[in-house]
C-alpha cells in the first residue's frame, strides 16, 4: 500500500513572536510546538499571525506570511506600495520596513553569514557592520528610491503586466512598480496588454537615453508590432527557441559609466543601479591600489567593466585578462575595450579557463562572479597566482562567506569589507571584500 501522504499544513495560522531576521527575506519564529517558521513581512519582536504558504508535519521548516500583526515592531511602515503584502508581489521584502531599519535588517543577515559560514566577526572581515545606501538614494520614511533600471515584467493569462508573487509562478498584475526608474516607468509597459506574451522586460540605460524592450511569446505565439507611451531606441524580440529576431533599432543599450560609454548587448549583464557601476569601480580600485605595469585579472568580466579601469591604471607597462562565459558579452566587452591595447578577454567559464592561462602569477584580481559565487577550486587558482590583493565583489552574501572560508584555506583574510544597498525594498544587498595574502608567521 502506498504511503498516506503527509498533511499539508498550508492555511494553519499560528501566533509566534517573532525572532531574528535570516537570509531570504524573512524572520525565524517558534511555534509553541518547536516548529521553525520563516516568515516574511514582519519584523524582529513582533508579535503576529502567521498563515503557513509552504510545509507539511514532516517539513524541517515551514514558510509563512504575517496575516495580522498584534504588535507592531517600531520600524514597521505603512509600505509605500499598495501590491505589497502576503500573497501578492514577490519583487520587494522589506516594503514595510523603515529605510534606516532595511539596512541593519540586511546589515544583520551578512554578519550572520559571515559568522556562520566563514567564522568571521565584522571585525575580522574588517567591516564596521553598516550598510551604505547607494550615493542620492533617497532613504527618508516613506520615500522609495525609482533605482530599478531594468524590470522583467511577468505576464499573465489575460495578457496583464506584472510581478511574480514569492515563491510561485503566479503573476500579480500592476499598474507601475515604485521601485522602477523613470526611464522603465515612462514605457508604460504596465498600461498596455501583451496577450501571447510570456515575459516583457523594460530596460533604460543609465546616460544615454537609451531604452530596449525583450520580449518573450509564450510556445507558438506570434510577435506583435508594439507601439510604448515613449519612443523605444532599442526594440527586439526573443524567439521561444533561442534565437533573437530584430524588430528595429539597435541589438543593444549604451549604458555610461566611469566616463565610458558601454555597449551591452541582448542579455548581457549590467549594474541595475544607476549609481552601481561607478560605486563598485572606485570601492574595488580603492581595494586593489593598482600600480603601473601590475599584471591584473577580471573574472566573470561582463562587458569589460573592471577590466577598463584596472586598464587606465596599470598602464602600457601593465597587462589585464577578463573571462567571461556569456558569449555576446565577451564581444561586446572585446568592443567596449578596444581602446585598451593591454587588455585580453578569454571566452569561457573562469573554473576551466583560469588554470590554463598559461599566467603563472598576477598582482592583482576581481572576481564579481554570479549568485552561486566561485567555489573551491576557483579559488584555489586565485591563490596559486599569488596576488597581493583580491577584490570580491558579491551579491549573496552566503556565498561571500563560503568563499571566504576558501580564502581562509589558501592563506587569504578580508582587509576590509563593505556593504552597500545596491537594491533598496529588497533582501539584497551587494558586498566589496578586499583581501590580502596572511602576513607570514601570523
Ligand atoms: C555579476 S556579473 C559581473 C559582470 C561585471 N563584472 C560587471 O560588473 O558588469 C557576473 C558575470 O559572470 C558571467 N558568468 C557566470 N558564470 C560564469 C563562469 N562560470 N565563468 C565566467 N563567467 C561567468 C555572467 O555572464 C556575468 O557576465
Amino acid at each position: 500500500m502506498p504511503a498516506a501522504a503527509t498533511p499539508s499544513l498550508v492555511g494553519e495560522e499560528y501566533e509566534v513572536t517573532v525572532g531574528p531576521v535570516a537570509h531570504g527575506g524573512h524572520c525565524i519564529a517558534r511555534t509553541d510546538e518547536g516548529r521553525v517558521l520563516f516568515v516574511r513581512h514582519t519584523l524582529p519582536g513582533e508579535r503576529v499571525i502567521a498563515s503557513v504558504t509552504e510545509g507539511d508535519a514532516d517539513s524541517r521548516f515551514l514558510r509563512a506570511d504575517a496575516v495580522e500583526v498584534l504588535e507592531a515592531s517600531k520600524d514597521r511602515v505603512e509600505a509605500p506600495c499598495p501590491f505589497s503584502g502576503p500573497g501578492q508581489c514577490g519583487g520587494c521584502d522589506w516594503q514595510h520596513a523603515a529605510p534606516g531599519a532595511q539596512r541593519r535588517l540586511k546589515g544583520a543577515v551578512v554578519a550572520e553569514q559571515l559568522q556562520r559560514l566563514a567564522g568571521l566577526t565584522p571585525e575580522q572581515a574588517g567591516w564596521d557592520g553598516t550598510v551604505e545606501p547607494a550615493p542620492g538614494d533617497k532613504v527618508a520614511k516613506g520615500e522609495v528610491p525609482a533605482w530599478r533600471t531594468r524590470v522583467q515584467y511577468a505576464i499573465d493569462e489575460e495578457g496583464r503586466a506584472g510581478l511574480r508573487k514569492h515563491r510561485s509562478h503566479d503573476v500579480q498584475p500592476i499598474d507601475r512598480c515604485l521601485i522602477a526608474a523613470p526611464g522603465v516607468s515612462e514605457l508604460g509597459v504596465e498600461k498596455r496588454s501583451w496577450p501571447g506574451m510570456e515575459s516583457v522586460e523594460a530596460i533604460a540605460a543609465t546616460g544615454s537615453g537609451d531604452r530596449q524592450v525583450i520580449l518573450t511569446p509564450r510556445p507558438g505565439e506570434r510577435l506583435p508590432i508594439v507601439e510604448l507611451d515613449k519612443p523605444v531606441s532599442v526594440e527586439r524580440v526573443h524567439e521561444r527557441d533561442g534565437s533573437v529576431h530584430r524588430v528595429h533599432g539597435r541589438p543593444f543599450v549604451r549604458e555610461r559609466a566611469i566616463d565610458r560609454t558601454w555597449r551591452v548587448g541582448d542579455g548581457g549583464f549590467w549594474q541595475v543601479h544607476p549609481k552601481a557601476a561607478d560605486l563598485l569601480v572606485e570601492t574595488v580600485m580603492t581595494g586593489l591600489m593598482p600600480k603601473k605595469g601590475d599584471m591584473a585579472l577580471d573574472l566573470y568580466c561582463g562587458v569589460g567593466l573592471f577590466s577598463a579601469a584596472l586598464a587606465e591604471r596599470v598602464g602600457e607597462k601593465g597587462a589585464v585578462l577578463g573571462i567571461e562565459s556569456g558569449k555576446r558579452a565577451v564581444e561586446d566587452a572585446r568592443h567596449n575595450l578596444r581602446d585598451l591595447e593591454r587588455v585580453r578577454i578569454e571566452h569561457g567559464k573562469v573554473d576551466r579557463v583560469l588554470p590554463r592561462t598559461g599566467i603563472t602569477e598576477a598582482d592583482l584580481v576581481v572576481l564579481d562572479p554570479p549568485r552561486s559565487g566561485a567555489g573551491r577550486e576557483t579559488v584555489k587558482s586565485i591563490a596559486a597566482l599569488s596576488p597581493r590583493r583580491v577584490a570580491y565583489v558579491a551579491c549573496d552574501p552566503a556565498a561571500l562567506a563560503r568563499d571566504l572560508a576558501y580564502f581562509a584555506e589558501v592563506g587569504y583574510e578580508p582587509r576590509w569589507t563593505r556593504v552597500f544597498d545596491l537594491f533598496p525594498m529588497t533582501q539584497h544587498v551587494e558586498c566589496v571584500a578586499v583581501l590580502r595574502p596572511v602576513a607570514k608567521g601570523a
